[in-house]
């Protein structure tokens, strides 16, 4: 008997479209200061020869920008299929500029600028090859292990409201009592059942006693402190004495790959990382240093989804474990986050993500498929992405981005606007 098999054609980039949108924040605070008013990303749009669009998500500063467009002109006539050639176009794209412009505040400097510039291509591209053929990304990844996907709550120090506008509906955060009501209000929306504290913002036995009483609050819950390297060995080593036994890992305590090895050499408690290990060219020598136990993997600046199933191919390899990192983010990057989760089998913690600090009315697309029940959002199963653009609300963030004036992410000059003495020397105790 014959077999027919239909060969499909190829899909060609007609046209590429790079707009930079800014949404509403929250007084934020983190070891380099304090989020602006808004928080600025990066929505890029392909379309084919033959109508088919799909969508990427990612940072906004202005040499980010900037290279996105130059990727953006390099890409008409690339086969959508053909994913290996992106990276080799975004190379031609950006040249020798490769430098600078991670759009992070300072606190992922490390990560490879080809990879962090092909991300929302490759999110696009695998978001066309899901429609044309119908099925959802995590297919083409390999296809979803889980359903759904677990997040965590996502805690922050933070201010009433920013200076010299309403206190938000968040309120003040600022001791411990503060971030306990946080994290209820959290669970009680989301049903978040594991918590991150973001620190390394007052000092270390302040933080200490916010784990505790987290702890105290919440019994159950899985519990993570990451205050982005803001401490030397000998603090970070008090606080894990201080922690032994109730941090499920402890995230980039201190700086670099020597810093975390010294660490991690001397605690029981697992060390995460999303600040020294950020691209390929770092795990061999966190792996010999025996640097980490976890890496947080991220699309953003790995390079995009097919690039972290490599990643976690490699983690599987060396005995790490694997977990996800989030910046401030819209529909786009968490459909993406999602579904690369549901096919990365070694993603067994649960994810970052910025999600509830969003207001709920401002996005991109139509975030109905973006739904969370008990701490984990469902899987899309549309074809692609799963999330359409709605083209009304790109214009209107994108208007929000001309008027509100940021350029570029700057949370240690936002803080110094009003406390002037601010520092961020390293480690900060
Ligand atoms: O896990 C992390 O290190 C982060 O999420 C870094 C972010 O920049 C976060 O600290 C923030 O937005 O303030
Ligand atoms: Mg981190």
């Amino acid at each position: 008997m014959r077999m027919a098999f239909m060969v499909r054609t190829s899909e060609r980039i007609a046209g590429v479209t790079v707009t930079p949108v800014a949404f509403r924040d929250h007084p934020l605070l983190n070891t380099v200061g304090v989020h602006e008013p808004y928080a600025l990303r990066t929505i890029v749009e392909i379309t084919t020869e033959s109508g088919v669009s799909g969508v990427g998500e990612t940072y906004g500063g202005t040499v980010h920008l900037e290279r996105l467009r130059r990727t953006a002109d390099e890409l008409a006539g690339m086969d959508v299929w053909s994913l290996n050639e992106l990276i080799a176009r975004t190379t031609r794209a950006l040249g020798a500029d490769t430098t600078g412009g991670d759009g992070m505040s300072g606190m992922v400097t490390g990560s490879s600028t080809v990879d962090r510039v092909m991300s929302p291509f490759d999110v696009a591209c695998l978001d066309i090859q899901g429609k044309l053929v119908g099925r959802p990304v995590s297919d083409l990844l390999g296809g979803a292990v889980r359903d759904s996907v677990p997040y965590s709550a996502y805690l922050f120090y933070k201010w009433a409201g920013h200076p010299g506008q309403e206190d938000d509906d968040w309120g003040p955060a600022l001791d411990p009592a503060g971030l306990v009501e946080q994290a209820r209000r959290m669970i009680g929306t989301y049903g978040f059942t594991s918590l991150k504290l973001k620190g390394g913002v007052f000092p270390p036995d302040e933080e200490i006693a916010a784990v505790k009483a987290l702890r105290k609050a919440f019994p159950e819950l899985p519990l993570r402190l990451d205050p982005n390297a803001a401490w030397s060995t000998e603090t970070s080593l008090h606080v894990a004495r201080e922690l032994d036994g109730v941090l499920q890992y402890l995230e980039d305590p201190t700086e670099g790959i020597d810093g975390m090895a010294a660490v991690a050499r001397e605690t029981p408690t697992p060390l995460a990382t999303n600040m020294c290990v950020v691209s390929f060219d770092d795990l061999a020598p966190a792996v010999a240093k025996g640097a980490v136990g976890i890496v947080l993997s991220d699309h953003h600046f790995w390079g995009g989804l097919r690039r972290c199933g490599q990643l976690a191919a490699m983690c599987e390899t060396f005995g790490l474990g694997l977990s996800m990192h989030s910046n401030s983010h819209l529909g786009i990057s968490l459909a993406a986050m999602t579904h690369l989760a549901a096919a990365t089998p070694r993603l067994t913690y649960a994810c970052d993500t910025h999600w509830p600090w969003k207001r709920p009315d401002e996005d991109v697309v139509d975030p109905t498929p973006l739904r969370f029940a008990e701490g984990r959002l469902a899987v899309p199963t549309a074809p692609g992405l799963g999330v359409e653009l709605d083209r009304d609300a790109l214009a209107r963030l994108h208007r929000q981005y001309l008027d509100c004036g940021l350029r570029d992410r700057d949370d240690t000059g936002y803080m110094r606007r009003f406390e002037p003495s601010f520092s961020t020397k390293t480690p900060r105790w």
